[in-house]
């Protein structure tokens, strides 16, 4: 789904990511993760476009990404939440809602029901403001905004952090339904290693911006822990 190869970034004189090569494959829900500081943020802004990568490739469904325009880039099927969901929090849940559909041609009542259907407390919480939300319906008001241009793949930067262990849990359930049920790729930066172990397919460490291992999530070693994971 998307083939990462030899990616090299740098803010300016600083080498952030270095030579990654990493492959997320279709159907698949890889966890991205590593210490703080160690790139993985950089990375998913490089896939997005958000951030030029100094060289390397980016494939996406066989197609090269760097050549395309970051706004271009969720129209071709990647859906990305960031880290700290950026909603707005001044507008209602209705008007976040709608920001997310600008590049969508489909009339926008059925993408919305659509979220509506996944989400069913938001549909309660229309008029709501986005900032008057707990933490966890913000997240899920970010999902659902990512989800109306039905992505293949979905990115999710630390869709945790900041939210009650209950609610927790639930994003996991949605993301194993999303994934399960509609075919959803997703890609997930996440530190918390009980939701890593029930959520994940695979895995991927990075240190010190450098790819140091992947697999399978049943191959993930305490030893790996140990060594790039524990503070
Ligand atoms: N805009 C920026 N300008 C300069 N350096 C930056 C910028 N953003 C991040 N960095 C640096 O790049 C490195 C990688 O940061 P990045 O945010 O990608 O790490 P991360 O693994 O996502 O960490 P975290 O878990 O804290 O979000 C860090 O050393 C960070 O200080």
């Amino acid at each position: 789904m998307i083939a990462i190869k030899n990616l090299n970034q740098f803010y300016g004189g600083s080498h952030t990511l270095w030579d990654i090569d990493m492959t997320i494959r279709p159907g698949s829900r890889t966890c991205l993760m590593g210490r703080n500081g160690m790139g993985k943020t950089t990375l998913l802004k490089c896939v997005m476009g958000l951030i030029p990568a100094a060289s390397g490739e980016i494939g996406f469904e066989n197609r090269d990404l760097r050549k395309s325009a970051a706004e271009a880039r969720a129209g071709m099927g990647i859906g990305y939440v960031p880290q700290g969901r950026e909603i707005f929090s001044q507008l209602t849940v209705e008007e976040n809602l709608r920001m997310g559909l600008f590049a969508k041609r489909e009339r926008p009542a059925d993408a919305l029901e659509r979220v509506y259907t996944t989400f069913p407390v938001l549909k309660q919480m229309l008029r709501r403001r986005g900032g008057d939300l707990s933490g966890g319906q913000q997240q899920q008001l970010a999902i659902g905004r990512a989800l109306l241009l039905q992505p293949r793949m979905l990115i999710l930067d630390e869709p945790c952090e900041g939210i009650q262990p209950n609610i927790v849990h639930e994003i996991g359930d949605l993301i194993l339904r999303l994934n399960q049920e509609q075919g959803l790729t997703v890609l997930i930066v996440e530190q918390k290693l009980p939701f890593v172990r029930r959520v994940a397919s695979d895995f991927c460490i990075l240190d010190k911006g450098r790819n140091v291992a992947g697999g399978a999530i049943g191959e993930l070693t305490d030893e790996m822990v140990k060594h790039h994971l524990t503070v």
